[in-house]
């Protein structure tokens, strides 16, 4: 996730988790987007990898010990905030010591997810803030022939392979039909966040998360089509798209396909090496699509992802076959 623009000032960031909470500074009132809250940590120092960088600022500021191969990719965000451009190489630690406490004075606390205010921080971190809120997978159903199939096979694959964010996407349904498989979800599933397909028209109408969007949907707004605090997703494929999906207020991205899929076994993939690429550069968290499998998670993280989108995984009654 490192930068090398010579003008970006390198930041390690870190999300520090102790019982489903977060560890939370207040920066110094005369530092740089001062007063507002942040995630502690600090500028990485010439010979010093970021996670080395993330440990020893941690320490420094709020002293906490992490290891630094206890840490884990969550995302990287470029910003410019006109006197200075950062880039934000955010980790988390699920395990670390130490009693925290404001070393240099400042305010240190925890908070859970949900108690974190986008508008408290500093621009760059509205997409971190939806990086931690957001799961590792994103499930999508498969098209099938009528509601009742939709309903049992959701049904069943939660209760499978247990995604907490499923993407109903069924373009054959007619929208009476739709509906129905949106109200019976909601009943049957209510510990699971559901998005809503290219209509965003029903997020007003059932308390679904969010909406994603076609790129084709997409590509004619000019900002969110949801009220925030509901889910906004783009599909993308290029880096353009994904600029786009950024530009109007998306949450998150999927990008793909980055491996070969069942569906279109002869479109070729992009390959994890540009996924990387292209998932670094985005200002929003991406999940790779296309040919992925939950074995393929710590990849798509690695790769700068926030994990992996897909059907087959969870959809198909064999459920380790790739999409
Ligand atoms: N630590 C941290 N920095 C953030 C966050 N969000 C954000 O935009 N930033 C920006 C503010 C600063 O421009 C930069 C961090 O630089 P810094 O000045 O705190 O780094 P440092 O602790 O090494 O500072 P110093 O040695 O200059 O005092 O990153 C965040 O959540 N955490």
């Amino acid at each position: 996730m490192a930068d090398g623009g010579k003008d970006i000032v390198h930041v390690a960031v870190g999300v520090i988790w102790r019982g489903g909470r977060l560890l939370i500074a207040r920066r110094p009132e005369r530092s740089h987007q001062g007063g507002l809250l942040e995630f502690p940590g600090g500028k990485v120092e010439p010979d010093e990898s970021v996670q080395q960088a993330l440990a020893r600022e941690l320490l420094e500021e709020t002293a906490v010990t992490v290891m630094p191969e206890h840490l884990q990719p969550l995302i990287g965000i470029r910003h410019d905030y006109g006197d200075k451009e950062v880039f934000l190489d955010v980790w988390q630690a699920l395990e670390s010591a130490g009693d925290p406490h404001g070393v240099e004075g400042q305010p240190v606390f925890w908070l859970t997810p949900d108690e974190l205010r986008a508008s408290d921080f500093p621009a760059a971190n509205r997409p971190i803030i939806s990086a931690i809120r957001l799961p590792r997978q994103l499930a999508i159903t498969g098209d099938v022939a009528g509601y009742g199939e939709a309903i049992d096979r959701c049904v069943l694959g939660v209760e499978r392979q247990g995604p907490s964010l499923v993407m109903l996407r069924l373009p054959s349904l007619s929208l009476e039909a739709y509906t129905e498989v949106v109200e019976r979800c909601l009943q049957r599933l209510p510990a699971v966040e559901l998005l809503v397909h290219d209509r965003p028209e029903l997020v007003g109408e059932f308390p679904v998360a969010g909406v994603h969007l076609s790129w084709r949907r997409a590509a004619v707004l000019s900002g969110r089509p949801v009220p925030e605090g509901h889910w906004f997703g783009v599909s993308c494929h290029n880096r353009d798209e994904l600029a786009h999906a950024a530009a109007i207020g998306a949450d998150y991205a999927t990008l793909g396909p980055v491996l070969p899929t069942r569906s279109h076994p002869d479109a070729e993939g992009m390959g994890w090496e540009r996924f990387a690429e292209l998932a670094n550069h985005a200002v929003l968290p991406v999940y790779a699509l296309g040919g992925t499998a939950p074995e393929l998670l710590d990849r798509a993280i690695k790769s700068g992802g926030q994990g992996i989108a897909g059907i087959s995984w969870w959809w198909s009654t064999q459920s380790t076959e790739a999409t």
